[in-house]
């Protein structure tokens, strides 16, 4: 082991400093999250080289850009370009005020591989997916460096996992209860296991994999099923006196609070919790479930009875190693503000409602 940076490392500080508004640079390109880019940078960044914004293949069909690189476009920066026009193609918060960014010309051939691991990059720092892209002849002295290539990809997406600490904690739902956090070795937010009782590792254990919902869990809002689910799978868990209900820090399905007020903001102009998503430039669900897997195993939990209505949770979980002994259905009351959600989840996600 040396003091130097391992690749994960290199990976988790690309992240902060993607999020800082700090360019990186992957292979010889210098790429940064148009987000956080300040206008200074931008100049400066300008002064290198010929400088193109990625955007993800979702966002570039919004934007009515060509799509020749399959998942993500590369778009030509024009002449006088700002960090207006740069936030403009970037964010959809202004798209039906001013739906014409154009002529857009994206670029065909060359190599889209750092583009790539930027998009992978901005996404798991949370940021809007897109990246102002600059080919340089030398890197600037004391930026992170990777190369670009599918392993940057897979580092920003996945972790190793380690319990860091325990302890008793009774609830409302289960008095003997106890809390378990876990720590990525990434440095992104830890997840939450709760224990209630003393289940068995030998036989299916009753579980829920329970993505945070601040809005929902916290603040009581009706306009999704997540509060009331919480509660109903720690109410279950607690009469029959065991279960493990993991809470996972993937907020709007992946893509971060704040990204999920942007996509809340598109859904009060109309769109759809899918359309909403795909618009800002996001699959309709970013989560990661190995991390939900990683901590079951690592708690010694081979097979669960899973409370849930979402079919790729289950075939999520059976790809990672976790036995699906049973899917248990954990339906909860509709309200007049969730239940067009509820439609959609069932039309366009699959969910069993
Ligand atoms: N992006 C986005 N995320 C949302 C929206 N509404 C709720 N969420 C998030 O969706 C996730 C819901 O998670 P879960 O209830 O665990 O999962 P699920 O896919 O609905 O499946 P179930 O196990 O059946 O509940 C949480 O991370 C919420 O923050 C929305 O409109 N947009
Ligand atoms: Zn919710």
């Amino acid at each position: 082991m040396s003091l130097i940076p391992t690749l994960t490392e290199s990976v988790s500080r690309a992240r902060a400093d993607l999020r800082i508004g700090l360019p990186v640079a992957i292979g010889g390109y210098l790429v940064a999250a148009v987000e956080t880019l300040g206008p200074e940078r931008l100049a400066l960044m300008r002064t290198l080289g010929p400088a193109h914004l990625a955007v993800t293949r979702w966002r570039a069909e919004t934007l009515k850009a060509r799509v020749y690189d399959g998942d993500l476009a590369r778009i030509e920066l024009p002449g006088d370009a700002d960090l207006h026009w740069l936030r403009a193609l970037a964010d959809p918060a202004g798209d039906l005020m001013t739906p014409m960014k154009g002529p857009l010309k994206s670029l065909r051939g060359g190599d889209a591989a750092p583009d790539r691991a930027a998009i992978a990059l901005i996404k798991s720092a949370q940021l809007l997916p897109a990246a102002l892209v600059v080919p340089v002849p030398e890197v600037p002295e004391g930026l992170t460096r990777l190369q670009p290539g599918p392993t940057i990809e897979a580092l920003a997406a996945e972790a190793g996992m380690a319990p860091v600490a325990a302890a008793r904690l009774p609830l409302l739902s289960a008095e003997n209860s106890k809390l378990h956090i876990f720590r990525p070795d990434d440095g992104q937010s830890e997840h939450y296991a709760v224990e209630i009782g003393a289940p068995s590792r030998d036989k299916p254990v009753l579980a829920r994999l329970h993505s945070a919902c601040f809005t929902g869990d916290v603040l009581g809002s009706l306009k999704c099923d997540c509060g009331p689910q919480l509660h109903a799978a720690l109410g279950a868990m607690g009469q029959r006196g065991e279960g493990v209900l993991l809470y996972l820090n993937q907020e709007g399905r992946g893509i971060g609070l704040a990204n999920k007020m942007r996509a809340y903001a598109l859904q009060n102009q109309g769109f759809d919790t899918v359309e909403a998503n795909h618009r800002l430039g996001f699959e309709d669900d970013e989560r990661d479930f190995r991390i939900g897997a990683g901590i079951l195993r690592e708690m010694g939990f081979h097979s669960v009875r899973l409370m849930t209505n979402n079919p790729r949770k289950v075939a999520m979980l059976q790809g990672h190693g976790i036995t699906v002994a049973e899917r248990v259905p954990l339906i909860t009351p509709r309200n007049r503000h969730n239940t067009g959600y509820l439609d959609v989840k069932a039309e366009k996600s699959g969910h069993l409602l």
